[in-house]
């Protein structure tokens, strides 16, 4: 037990409900980028909120050429800036951190690991590498029996992006299920891990005046956001084969989707849960050649002024082609034939270098009917409820109230609830979370491989459809609400995107 644990938890009632077991991760990609960013402060957390076991393992594998000591060395000045930073549970922590040094096509390099995996419990293989090492690592876990090891229970973590298709995600797929089972496979998504994300469960599931009205007849449309302000940075060599729409939409958005309209799951288990977010994305309706311009909307930043600084445009990027057309924005208006959703359009928009970031999820209510009652005064404009996922996390129910005075006039009003006021600034990392439960074997927030599939046969018909027919690809400022066009696709509907 370490300084933090029993006083954290009962501080902020996170609940030690669940520990990992004892056990060893093995980081492979672990002088990269996401493991000093994300991986290793997470497990860092975990450790000092007291969720790791006391015997519990890192192992980093990369072919760089450091020692253990040169390792915890390296994350010992990266955690200076965790929150939960003290040189005794730093040191504590690091001192179960070890170096592994291959490169990820020598199998000697995993024969060698096979002796550091012996001293007990459960193995997670976690892939933080690029993805073009996948299938490299994963055959070689395979073929070395690494996936198999007597009286261990194993699972393999894979990072995203899983495929760049539908055809390429199905391959990924069955390399995995030659050597590993479906419940060893942990594919990320991290907005999963997401504590506003989750709420989104508990806001519809725990309150009984949400599912009456949870449906067609009831709202009017849905409208899904997620904004960034930065550009794409130093990720130009993937985001360039990527796209906003494979980045974002084929993941993060369509799961924010999937959550908001699936039928209520028979249990909070992870099969249960999946199997509705499944249906919900197989009844997709599939955007065709013939609309794919009017119903999707793609866009590239262009240089500009930005918060007083000129900022490049995407094709001014390096590594960029001039030509490039890669999308860093997209806004598109998914539907869902079923009974709950037919006719309710899902206006989706993603895209970088815009005015603010701000992940949220609007559902619009239909507005009350017209009838001699407000005659004479404006109607009441349309409830809306807001899931702010960041940043300022929290829901917010506009409603209309009178306003003070002597006569009936409305004004809108929201009801809100900040996460911050109730419950302190401090919400766990979508990492401590998704680990905890990679840990913990419990895939509850981890897509499954026919849900993947379902994300991906949606995407891919319209990249295929952009591909045939290649629509433009429009401009926008940098601090921009993002292209101009895509305004048009909720207003031809007589709608318009919320202030962004
Ligand atoms: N960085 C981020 O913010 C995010 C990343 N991701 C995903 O996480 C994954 C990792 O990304 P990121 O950390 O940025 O990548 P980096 O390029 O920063 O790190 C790659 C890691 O893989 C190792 N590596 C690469 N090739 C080999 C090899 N042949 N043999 C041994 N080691 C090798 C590198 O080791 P060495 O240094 O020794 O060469 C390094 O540790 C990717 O799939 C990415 O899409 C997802 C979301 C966000
Ligand atoms: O997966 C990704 O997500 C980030 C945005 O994540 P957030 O938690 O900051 O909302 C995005 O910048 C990146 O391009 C993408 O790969």
């Amino acid at each position: 037990m370490n300084s933090y644990s029993t006083k954290y938890n009962m501080e902020t009632g996170l609940g030690l409900k669940k520990k990992a077991p004892p056990g060893v991760i093995c980081i492979f990609g672990i002088t990269g980028d996401l493991s000093k960013k994300k991986l290793v402060p997470a497990l860092y957390a975990l450790y000092v909120r007291g969720y790791l076991a006391e015997n519990f393992k890192i192992i980093g594998f990369a072919r760089r050429d450091w020692s253990d000591e040169f390792t915890r060395q390296y994350f010992k000045e990266a955690l200076m800036g965790h929150p939960f930073f003290n040189d005794r549970d730093a040191d504590e922590f690091l001192a179960a951190l070890f170096y592994h040094r291959s490169s990820f096509d020598d199998p000697e390099g995993y024969a060698a690991l096979r002796k550091k995996l012996s001293f007990g419990g459960d193995i997670i293989y976690y892939l933080a590498t690029p993805p073009a090492s996948y299938s490299t690592i994963i055959e070689n876990l395979g073929e070395s029996g690494l996936c198999n090891l007597e009286g261990h229970n194993i699972r393999i973590v894979i990072e995203k992006p899983f495929g760049s298709d539908l055809e390429t995600a199905r391959g990924l797929n069955s390399l995995l299920l030659r050597y590993f089972k479906e419940e060893q496979i942990y594919r990320i998504d991290h907005y999963l891990g997401k504590e506003t994300v989750q709420n989104i469960l508990a806001l519809r599931f725990g309150n009984s005046i949400f599912e009456p009205i949870w449906n067609s007849k009831y709202i009017d449309h849905i409208q899904i956001t997620v904004a960034e302000k930065i550009g794409v940075g130093s990720r130009i060599n993937y985001y360039e084969k990527s796209g906003a729409l494979r980045d974002m939409v084929q993941n993060h958005i369509l799961q924010l989707l999937s959550l908001v309209t699936m039928e209520v799951p028979t249990s909070f288990e992870s099969d249960a849960i999946r199997n509705e977010k499944v249906k919900i994305l197989k009844n997709l309706v599939p955007i065709k050649q013939a609309e794919v311009s009017h119903k999707v909307i793609r866009a590239q930043y262009v240089g500009g002024y930005l918060d007083g600084g000129y900022v490049k445009g995407y094709r001014e990027e390096e590594g960029v082609k001039i030509d490039s057309t890669t999308e860093t924005y997209v806004a598109l208006k998914a539907e869902i034939a079923s009974w709950r959703w037919a006719g309710v359009p899902i206006y989706i928009r993603t895209g970088k270098r815009l005015s603010r970031k701000l992940s949220e999820v609007a559902v619009f209510f239909k507005p009350v009917p017209e009838t001699s009652l407000w005659f004479g005064r404006p109607s009441p404009a349309p409830n809306a409820l807001i899931m702010q996922i960041q940043p300022d996390e929290g829901i917010s129910l506009l409603t209309n109230v009178k306003s003070p005075g002597y006569s009936m006039e409305l004004i809108k009003h929201p009801l809100n609830f900040k996460y911050e006021h109730s419950f302190g600034d401090e919400l766990p990392e979508a990492y401590e979370r998704l680990l905890l439960d990679a840990l913990t074997a419990d895939p509850v927030l981890y897509t499954r491989a026919d849900e993947l599939e379902a994300l991906w046969a949606y995407i891919t018909g319209i990249r295929e459809a952009w591909d045939i027919v290649s629509p433009p690809v429009y401009s926008y400022l940098p601090g921009s609400a993002g292209p101009i066009m895509a305004r048009k696709l909720p207003a031809e509907e007589g709608r318009r995107w919320r202030r962004l």
